[in-house]
């Protein structure tokens, strides 16, 4: 007997990200291919994008596929959202060369508070909401708490473009294979002050650490270019990132919803006190996920250079959160 359909919510459904997801999601890369799914795509309401969310939904239609039971176009949050076993919330105002993803904070951030309290009236009391329009933790932030009724578990922030970068940048390294990393992680916030930590990974069975062997290449090479990566593509594109930036969104809720399988992933996720970070900041941890729930791998040891670079991230994103109060 086929199962019943997951219903996944999907804002900003006709800008670029929403292009490069909504076929994958549909075709079952994200949640399986005997999970069937009926997609509810999130527009602002406004006549040019809703025509081209109409042009969206009707390629979706003409890809004939058969784990696609249903579309719904909604331009009110209420409508998408409404029994949603999951949420992309995409939707949001990318920056331009120049601008750190900070700077749209302003601008980005009451999106997200009228998401947060319309999740919180009508999506599925399990609802898994991944926050992909930035800045992303702190939107994640401001969602979780204006969504009081929904466990704040539910609640994350997409830190694996960061973890895939990163791991693409050490396989390149190394001169292994991307498949063969095993615990990397990037800690805090999605911005240049994120930490990807390779002192724990392996790539083909060996240390990453002790193969690389050259702190000066992690502190002045590795750590600036998976921080600036965001930049140099915007920089190279004129347009932010799109395919890896869906990838990496296919990948979270992938693992998120179906395991993995023991092995480490990194998520943005509200803390419980973990590594001294304040409960409810959504930062970026390691960690290990089952049965539709993850797990901070807790016990790891922060080194001293570690402990500066977590400090750092932290700071940037209780400012942020400062920055938001008087919304919440
Ligand atoms: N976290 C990450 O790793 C990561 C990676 C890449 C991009 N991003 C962010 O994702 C966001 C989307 O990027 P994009 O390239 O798809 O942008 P885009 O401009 O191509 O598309 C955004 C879409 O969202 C829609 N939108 C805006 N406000 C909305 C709202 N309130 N409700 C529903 N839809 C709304 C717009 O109409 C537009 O179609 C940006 O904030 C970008 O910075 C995050
Ligand atoms: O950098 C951006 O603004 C887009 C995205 O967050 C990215 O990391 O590619």
């Amino acid at each position: 007997m086929s199962k019943k359909a997951a219903r996944v919510a999907v804002t900003g459904a006709a800008g670029q990200i929403g292009y490069a997801l909504l076929f994958r999601i549909a075709s079952g890369e994200m949640l399986g291919k005997d999970q069937p799914v009926i997609l509810q795509l999130l527009e602002i309401p406004d006549e040019k994008a809703q025509k081209a969310l109409q042009g969206v939904i009707m390629e979706l239609q003409d890809c004939a596929f058969p784990l696609l039971e249903g579309i719904v176009a909604a331009g009110d949050p209420e409508v998408a959202f409404k029994d949603a076993d999951y949420a992309l919330l995409v939707g949001a105002r990318p920056r331009g060369p120049g601008m750190e993803r900070a700077d749209l904070l302003a601008a980005n951030a009451q999106i997200f508070t009228a998401q947060g309290k319309a999740l919180n009236k009508v999506a599925s009391r399990d609802v898994k909401v991944l926050v992909v329009g930035n800045p992303a933790n702190t939107n994640a932030y401001i969602a979780m708490k204006s969504a009081p009724d929904l466990p704040r578990e539910n609640f994350t922030a997409m830190l694996r473009l960061d973890h895939n970068r990163a791991a693409s940048q050490i396989a390149e390294k190394t001169g292994g294979k991307v498949g063969e990393i095993k615990k990397l992680t990037v800690w805090g916030n999605h911005s240049p002050t994120m930490y990807a930590d390779y002192r724990f990974a392996s790539i083909g069975g060996k240390s990453v650490k002790d193969t690389i062997n050259d702190q000066e290449w992690n502190a002045n090479v590795f750590l600036p270019t998976v921080g600036k990566r965001g930049a140099a593509i915007i920089e190279a594109r004129g347009l932010s990132s799109a395919a890896s930036a869906a990838n990496a969104a296919i990948d979270h809720m992938r693992d998120w919803a179906l395991g993995s399988q023991g092995e480490w992933v990194t998520m943005g996720v509200p803390s419980n006190g973990e590594y001294g970070i304040p409960k409810d900041v959504i930062f970026g941890f390691p960690v290990v996920t089952e049965n539709g729930k993850y797990k901070i791998v807790e016990g790891l040891d922060i080194d001293a250079f570690s402990q500066e670079r977590l400090d750092k991230t932290l700071a940037e994103l209780q400012g942020e959160q400062d920055g938001v109060k008087h919304l919440l």
